[in-house]
């Protein structure tokens, strides 16, 4: 017989070997499972002091090494071995401590011990209160997870409903902010939340407050209440209504800096000084100008006041590259600016709370808080985005004399260690000559600065806090003048404001059109599309976008007279019939529900069903009819108007010949002179456009080269409010924005290559010498991430 054959009757080798082999790897991984399920469970927590001590999968402990996490922080140390034993957390720890890998770890290790595999669904998700933190959790997760082969996605809106919900049923770890989550539960029939095993809310008192409590309440409501919950929080909360609302069972408090005597980082300076709300502006101009070199972080209270102290600030060049980021700019460009301030040197970033919590921009030198936050907790979170992880840190509160006594007061009830320091006044620079100048010349920045005041001023308004916050003791007039403005806008508060609004002051701004967060609730999400499906004329999106109380008394006037005063309209030539009008019962003689009536002068009124044909029946065309030609009138010397014929001698008229003929010859020779007049005026007009649009031109190529050799980010061009609304998404609500920073410019490009380029060269020059290892090209944009991680974290 051949070598190897086989021996007549005996069975092929070949197939008990390889099934041998299958059910060998099966029992070996149950085994690796039930060992670890094991060891977690009999982990003693004193012994850690290597994330390798840890009882983890290989992929995880792999992800980890790869990712260069060696020694766990003191919140890993603590919350991972509880977390491993099933436990629920309240987890809190100082800012930059390290708690994303606290909860980034257990949720791995959950889904592995139980063998849940793509075809599984959904099982744990992962809650921010923001979609820039939701980000930088995805990115960790998908750094530590690659060797995991479970699917992640993100769900935090910025794009169509329909193409994440495609995505969304075949993924097992989400990553979310909650107002999109609730739409996709209520709204997506293939998102089954009902086996989940663990929840995770970041920034847990955040998600926890008012403002995103229905979108929560309906989360929690569809999953299972059997799963694992960890809260974690720099600030965190113990209410014992809100746990009750998340049904946790006998959670594990781990706080593992409660007994520290600062509730901030060892590694932070804090300061603040006291300044006059007017000299805000030109201490922190002088501020950065003394600090160019550095790498600032500043917060204001409204997106308006951050647009134009951006725009104002990029007309100075102040010697820094600017950023603004605020959660009323697209996603697209939030994402590029927090890409380019996280690797930038230098650079100042203006900011609403926006990025306040949970953000890990590296390496930021200062936190300069211009605007008093509302509350002790938000101070801890903004100034969190330095001192982190081991590093140093600085920050500077801006504090009005008013606000003085109260924010140090309950600085001081929290642990916050903070000092008194002053400005050295012949450090200090005035910019209110300059911001005048700016705004004299350019009406944009004048309109944000107008913006920004009224912004400012309602956000001082709506402050639950009143000990700290008092809009009356605040000279506003001076403040304006800072500005650069010249005088105060006119400010009107809403009905309600003072009660409702102000009960919930921090949602209160969210709901402003200024508002200082990003996130929505549910409640605003439903809102924005219910706003979407009315249909608007462009004239009435003018309107909303123009914040009225700026406009001068004539527009006001006109406005108002529209607005509320419907029934006294004795004297309009076109008012609008209250009657019937909006009433959603039927009546006989009244418009039906939908239909209303519009009264043109003198005429019968008209039946309209339809905001088109209500438009076609008002145009300028339609009432032309009703005009009538009009009668010329000549002034005697008193100045009194009379008919022309008074003053013709009547033998001559009527040697004239017919008045009926003559009048036809005279109306056909004025209407000659009409069309004459008309063309005139038309040529006019359009050199006028003409001219206008060359200017501009000209002003943005002169911008653009200023920008390469001063190395500022330009201007941008002004943009029709059409093109706006075809292109921004914010053009519904928002004014138009011709700063919009999603439109490249040469200038910004310019600055950031600059940058980029330098690093390139380093990077080749220490790439020659061997040190750097060629890492995957990171993600640029959302898609990109998600396509990483959504094809398997591996
Ligand atoms: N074990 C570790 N070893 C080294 N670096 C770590 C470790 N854990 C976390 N870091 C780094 O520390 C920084 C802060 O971590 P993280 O963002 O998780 O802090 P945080 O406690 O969530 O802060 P915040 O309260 O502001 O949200 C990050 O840059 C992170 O990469």
């Amino acid at each position: 017989m051949a070598k190897g054959a086989r021996p007549p009757g005996s069975l092929p080798q070949l197939k008990p070997r390889r099934k041998e082999s299958k059910t060998l790897k099966r029992k070996r991984e149950e085994e690796e499972l039930e060992g670890l399920e094991k060891a977690a469970q009999e982990f003693d927590a004193s012994t850690l002091t290597k994330f390798a001590d840890l009882p983890l999968s290989r992929q995880t402990a792999s992800g980890l090494d790869k990712s260069h996490f060696k020694v766990p922080t003191d919140i890993q140390r603590k919350a991972i071995p509880l977390a491993l034993k099933g436990k629920d957390i309240l987890g809190a720890a100082k800012t930059g401590s390290g708690k994303t890998l606290a909860f980034l770890i257990p949720v791995l290790e959950k889904l592995h011990r139980a063998k849940w595999t793509p075809d599984d669904g959904l099982g744990a998700l992962i809650i921010s209160p923001t979609r820039e933190l939701a980000i930088q959790i995805f990115e960790v997760l998908r750094k530590i997870g690659q060797r995991h082969s479970f699917s992640a996605g993100l769900v935090i809106g910025g794009k169509n409903l329909q193409d994440e919900r495609e995505r969304l049923g075949r993924m097992n770890i989400l990553v979310c902010t909650p107002g999109r989550m609730k739409q996709h539960l209520e709204q997506n029939p293939d998102l089954d939340t009902y086996n989940l095993q663990i929840l995770v809310l970041d920034e847990a008192d955040r998600i926890l407050d008012m403002g995103f409590k229905d979108a929560i309440d309906a989360i929690v409501q569809g999953i299972p209440k059997s799963r694992q919950t960890l809260l974690f929080s720099a600030t965190q909360t113990k209410n014992v209504n809100d746990l009750a609302r998340l049904s946790l069972k006998d959670p594990e408090y781990v706080a593992v800096h409660e007994a520290a005597s600062t509730a901030t980082p060892g590694k932070l300076q804090q300061h603040y000084i006291i300044t006059p709300l007017p000299e805000k502006l030109d201490i922190l101009w002088s501020f950065i100008r003394a600090n160019v070199k550095s790498k600032i972080l500043v917060f204001f209270s409204s997106t308006k006041q951050v647009r134009f102290v951006y725009e104002a600030f990029r007309q100075m060049q102040p010697g820094i590259p600017l950023l603004h980021l605020t959660g009323k700019q697209k996603q697209t460009a939030r994402l590029e600016i927090s890409a380019k301030f996280s690797s930038s040197k230098n650079s100042c970033l203006f900011a609403t709370d926006v990025v306040a919590r949970g953000l890990d921009f590296p390496a930021v030198d200062w936190v300069i808080q211009v605007d008093c936050p509302e509350d002790a907790d938000t101070y801890i979170h903004r100034v969190g985005r330095t001192a982190r992880y081991e590093r140093d840190g600085r920050g500077v509160l801006f504090l009005c004399p008013t606000e003085e006594t109260g924010m140090l007061e309950r600085l001081k009830t929290k642990k916050v260690p903070i000092e008194k320091i002053n400005v050295k006044q012949n450090k200090k620079q005035s910019i209110q000559n300059q911001l005048q100048g700016i705004c004299f010349k350019d009406p944009e920045i004048k309109y944000l600065g107008q913006k920004a005041f009224t912004s400012y001023a309602r956000s001082i308004y709506v402050q639950k806090d009143k000990d700290i916050f008092d809009l009356e003791k605040l000279p506003l007039q001076e403040f304006a003048t800072s500005l650069g403005l010249p005088g105060a806008p006119r400010i009107k508060f809403l009905k309600g404001e003072d009660t409702k609004q102000m009960k919930n002051a921090p949602r209160a701004l969210l709901k402003d059109d200024d508002s200082s967060e990003d996130e929505e609730s549910g409640e605003e999400s439903t809102r924005k599309e219910k706003k979407k499906k009315e249909v608007r004329t462009k004239y009435d999106r003018m309107f909303e976008r123009q914040n009225q109380n700026i406009f001068t008394s004539h527009y006001t006037g006109m406005v108002r007279h529209g607005e509320e005063e419907e029934d006294d309209n004795g004297d309009d030539f076109l008012a609008v019939k209250g009657h019937g009008y909006g009433s959603d019962t039927e009546d006989a003689e009244g418009p039906k529900k939908g239909q209303k009536f519009i009264e043109v002068h003198g005429k019968d009124p008209l039946l309209v069903d339809s905001k088109r044909r209500e438009k076609l029946a008002t145009s300028k065309k339609a009432l032309l009819k009703y005009k009538g030609k009009g009668t010329k009138l000549v002034f005697d010397e008193e100045g009194e108007a009379h008919a022309i014929y008074e003053f013709e001698d009547e033998e001559q008229f009527k040697k004239a010949g017919d008045a009926e003929e003559q009048r036809g010859k005279f109306l056909a020779e004025e209407k000659k002179k009409v069309s004459a007049a008309d063309e005139e005026d038309k040529t006019v007009a359009k050199e006028k456009r003409k001219a206008k649009r060359e200017k501009q031109k000209a002003r943005m190529l002169e911008e653009a080269e200023d920008g390469e050799e001063g190395g500022f980010t330009g201007g941008l061009p002004l943009i029709p409010y059409e093109d706006f609304d075809a292109k921004g998404e914010e053009s519904d609500n928002e004014a138009p924005e011709p700063f919009e920073e999603d439109r490249p410019t040469k200038k910004q490009k310019k600055w950031f290559e600059d940058d980029s380029e330098e690093e390139r060269k380093k990077k080749k020059k220490a790439k020659k010498k061997g040190k750097i290892v060629e890492m995957q090209e990171a993600p640029e944009t959302l898609d990109d991430l998600e396509a990483l991680a959504a094809g398997l974290l591996a």
